[in-house]
């Protein structure tokens, strides 16, 4: 079975045909010469004339709570071992595809992973032949250099962090302290000669020329010796077990210098013959017809079966990779394994995933996630962030950053592709540019948005089924995802703002991405609804789908603009995110209907029959004069116009804009903006239109009055400030704040019966009173004298609080 996986791996990764090995029967498991007294003394020798470099601070520090953490979960050192030996493997694998010279012959031109456990002397040792480090590459890759990712892996740990965590820094290296004392790292690059850095986490490490040690072709050889404390990584059984964890996803074949015992056929020595024959004569008597069979056996030589142990090299992991075999044979604990390991986060459970092979124009095999939630900040680094799925092309790993595998609202996806259409040994940007590869993206889009689609219809299923059950009163929620209900919430709330990314930036997708919108209506309560759903309830003849933006849908309930609508018993969108406002920009309609934004001017609501018609244009000629005088008062560059509005029932007016400027909404993001240039975006301002409610008596006072004198004063401006009052309610900004609140103080004084000529007085006042009091004066006032004038100033105040103001009066 083993031979057949190691085949089975040597084919799918297009490895160099497997070298039959014959199990090597040798006394014990030691096997390297390296700790022979000769080579110790040559390498103490080699030692002694080597480099010593310090540690950068950082990495000290962080080796630091390496050395003395408690944490109980050392067997992670593994998992990063084997993951740096694989990185190492993909990179000179990737490099032969331009030159095959590259893997050399033989031995070395095996890619693959052997781990040696020397229990004896407790040194565990990992191989590879991967591309291996210069001597630079040590110096820098382990220990002059920090890593971008040490400061904040060091923060991390300040604040309980779990080391679990330390291969997403990029430091894993160093969790090999937590099981040894000193860690010797051999390694030889194509291009250089072997060199051994070594150290001792005590500051500092040494590099020197490997002169004297068995070669090692290429790749590279960690020597770790145990730690008294970590004594059980010097057990086969534990680090097979391990090895087979960490292995699993690994794609090169990784095995281990194990030990079996075998039953063999030994001849019987002849002492041994002879005890046997004693034996044979007291049992005479007994011999029956056994006699016969045993004269036969006695032409045969003498053998025994006896235990022996026999090493050989055991292949620890499967090969194949999970994106290969068939989906229906992969069980679900395997994909959320094969998670964990593409995101070295051994705890962590994507929320969806979809494997899928495409056939046709392009070949791919695929699998995605989405992760249980969003990177941190994700919308705030959302141009920034780097891709995560990784590019295989014919098994041999390309890259886990190319930028062109998935379009940017989709950057949150993990994953594999593989592909057998893109070229293997072209260069990164020549690929980067292959026809194959936008086909490629094109797919992987519509399999992630059916993903998603999914798990909606599940969470629907489910909740159908649910409130059935409930009415059914059944306890069996059975659902084929027991965790369905709710899961869309969940994956809209971490990545909502993604499918509308999508629809901005997509429009071929722009319909699928449509429906996986969720939004708030006026019918919705608190729960999400789709645009699908919206459809089903649309009344008989409702010809769009309506909708208002703003800061809350607990403000855009209240607003004026859909007055009528909700009178009427229409549902309306609630569009609540700054993003919102683009969105609408570009889906302009959903199911043949179009989008209707119930701020601007073209909003019809519902069909009218003729009498209604009728009735409105009598009322439009009746307020014709009305309509007129307004728009001059306000002026041309005010208002487009002034009309009899459609849309109000209780308020007197609002300010709509035109059907493609922008909305109130939009003008108020805009302005938030910290870099907007006003005068630049003046164009897409919508143009404004003052819409009078014809049945409001305010508005029929006014006309009342305009009717009797058009040059009425304060009819003019009692029209004004209802419009500017409108705008506010409209949800404008107003561009003349100073003028509207002096209109409105004049109504408020009017009111409270303050003459205008009181207003003298505090100008005099305010003339009177020096700017700053002079040092002189402030000398002839006594603090305490001040003092008794506040205190008196205060007292009058709580006097007069007893006395009802004018407004109160009025009211009572
Ligand atoms: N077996 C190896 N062969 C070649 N280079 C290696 C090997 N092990 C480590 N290195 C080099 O040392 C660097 C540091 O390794 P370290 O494990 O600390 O970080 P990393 O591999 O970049 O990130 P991660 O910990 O996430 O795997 C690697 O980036 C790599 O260049």
């Amino acid at each position: 079975k083993e031979q057949n996986v190691a085949d089975s791996a040597t084919e799918t990764l297009n490895l160099p045909p497997k070298v039959e090995l014959e199990p090597k029967v040798v006394p014990s498991a030691k096997v390297t010469d390296h700790e022979t007294p000769a080579r110790e003394a040559a390498l103490k020798q080699q030692r002694a004339g080597g480099e010593k470099f310090e540690f950068q601070a950082e990495v000290n520090r962080l080796m630091d709570i390496i050395i003395n953490s408690l944490y109980s979960n050392k067997d992670i050192f593994l998992r990063e071992l084997i993951s740096n030996a694989s990185d190492a493997l993909d990179k000179i694998r990737f490099l032969s595809l331009t030159d095959p010279t590259i893997l050399g012959e033989g031995e070395a031109a095996k890619l693959e992973i052997k781990i040696k456990l020397d229990k004896e002397n407790k040194i565990l040792t990992i191989r590879d032949r991967g591309i291996g480090m210069t001597k630079e590459d040590l110096i820098k890759n382990l220990g002059t250099i920090a890593k971008s990712g040490t400061s904040s892996f060091l923060e991390q740990m300040q604040k309980g962090g779990d080391l679990n965590l330390i291969g997403q820094f990029g430091v894993g290296f160093y969790s090999v302290y937590l099981v040894a004392d000193t860690v010797e790292v051999v390694s030889k690059h194509n291009t250089d000669k072997q060199w051994v850095w070594e150290s001792q986490a005590d500051g500092s490490f040494t590099v020197y020329e490997d002169a004297d040690g068995e070669s090692l072709e290429r790749g590279t050889e960690i020597r770790i010796h145990l730690k008294d404390e970590a004594s059980e990584y010097a057990d086969e059984d534990k680090l097979k077990a391990l090895v087979s964890r960490y292995s699993q996803f690994i794609n090169f074949p990784i095995s281990l210098w194990a030990s079996k015992e075998v039953d063999k056929e030994v001849p019987v020595e002849e002492e041994e013959e002879v005890e046997d024959d004693v034996a044979d004569s007291k049992d005479e008597e007994e011999s029956t017809e056994e006699e016969e069979e045993e004269v036969e056996e006695e032409d045969k030589p003498k053998t025994k079966t006896t235990k022996e142990t026999v090493w050989d090299w055991e292949l620890l992991n499967d090969v194949k990779p999970v994106w290969l075999r068939s989906p229906k044979d992969v069980p679900d604990e395997d994909y959320v394994k094969f998670y964990q390991s593409l995101t070295k986060e051994s705890w962590a459970k994507p929320m969806s995933w979809a494997h899928f092979n495409a056939e046709g124009d392009v070949e791919f095999k695929a699998i995605l996630y989405i992760p249980a939630s969003a990177p941190p900040q994700f919308y705030d680094n959302y141009y920034t962030i780097s891709p995560d799925v990784k590019l295989y092309v014919r098994r041999v790993f390309i890259s886990d950053d190319f930028d062109d595998l998935l379009p940017r609202y989709l950057i949150f996806l993990k994953g594999i592709v593989d592909s057998d259409t893109l070229p293997l040994n072209v260069s990164r940007e020549m690929l980067q540019q292959h026809s194959a590869l936008k086909l490629i993206k094109k797919k992987l889009v519509r399999k992630a948005l059916d993903m998603i689609r999914k798990i909606a219809e599940d969470d629907e299923d489910d909740t159908k089924k649910g409130a059935d059950d409930d009415e059914a009163e059944s306890a069996d929620k059975g659902s084929k995802d027991p965790e369905a209900r709710g899961k869309y919430a969940k994956f809209w709330g971490q990545y909502g703002k993604a499918i509308k990314l999508g629809i901005i930036e997509d429009a071929s997708n722009r319909v699928r991405l449509a429906k996986l919108l969720r939004v708030h209506t006026s019918k919705s309560g608190d729960k999400l609804t789709s645009l699908e759903e919206y459809v089903s309830r649309m009344k008989p003849g409702q010809k769009q789908l309506y909708f208002i933006s703003g800061e809350s849908k607990e403000q855009l309930a209240q607003s004026p603009f859909v007055e009528k609508l909700l009178k009427k018993d229409y549902e309306v969108i609630y569009f609540t995110d700054p993003i919102d406002e683009y969105v609408t920009g570009q889906l302009t309609e959903f199911d043949d209907k179009k989008f209707q934004d119930a701020t601007k001017e073209d909003l019809k609501v519902g069909e009218r029959d003729e009498d209604e018609k009728k009735k409105f244009k009598e009322t439009k000629e009746e307020f014709k004069d009305l309509t007129k005088w307004w728009k001059d008062v306000l002026g041309g560059s005010e208002v487009e116009g002034v009309k009899v509005s459609k849309r109000l029932h209780r308020t007197p007016c609002v300010v709509v804009t035109s059907k493609y400027g922008w909305s109130a909404n939009m003008e108020r993001l805009m302005k938030a903006q910290a870099m907007a240039d006003d005068s630049k975006h003046a164009y897409m301002k919508g143009r404004r239109t003052l819409e009078i409610n014809a049945n409001h008596p305010l508005i029929r006072e006014l006309k009342a009055k305009v009717a009797a004198d058009p040059e009425d004063e304060s009819a003019k401006d009692s029209a004004k400030l209802i419009y500017e009052t409108a705008l506010l309610e409209s949800g404008f900004a107003l561009d003349k704040p100073k003028e509207f609140a002096a209109r409105l103080y004049e109504v408020i004084q009017k009111d409270l019966g303050v003459d205008a000529g009181d207003f003298a007085g505090v100008e005099e006042a305010e003339e009177d009173e020096p700017e700053e009091p002079t040092k002189e004066a402030e000398a002839e006032t006594p603090a305490d004298e001040a003092d008794v004038e506040v205190t008196s100033a205060k007292d009058e105040e709580v006097e007069g609080a007893d006395e009802p103001s004018k407004l109160e009066k009025d009211e009572l």
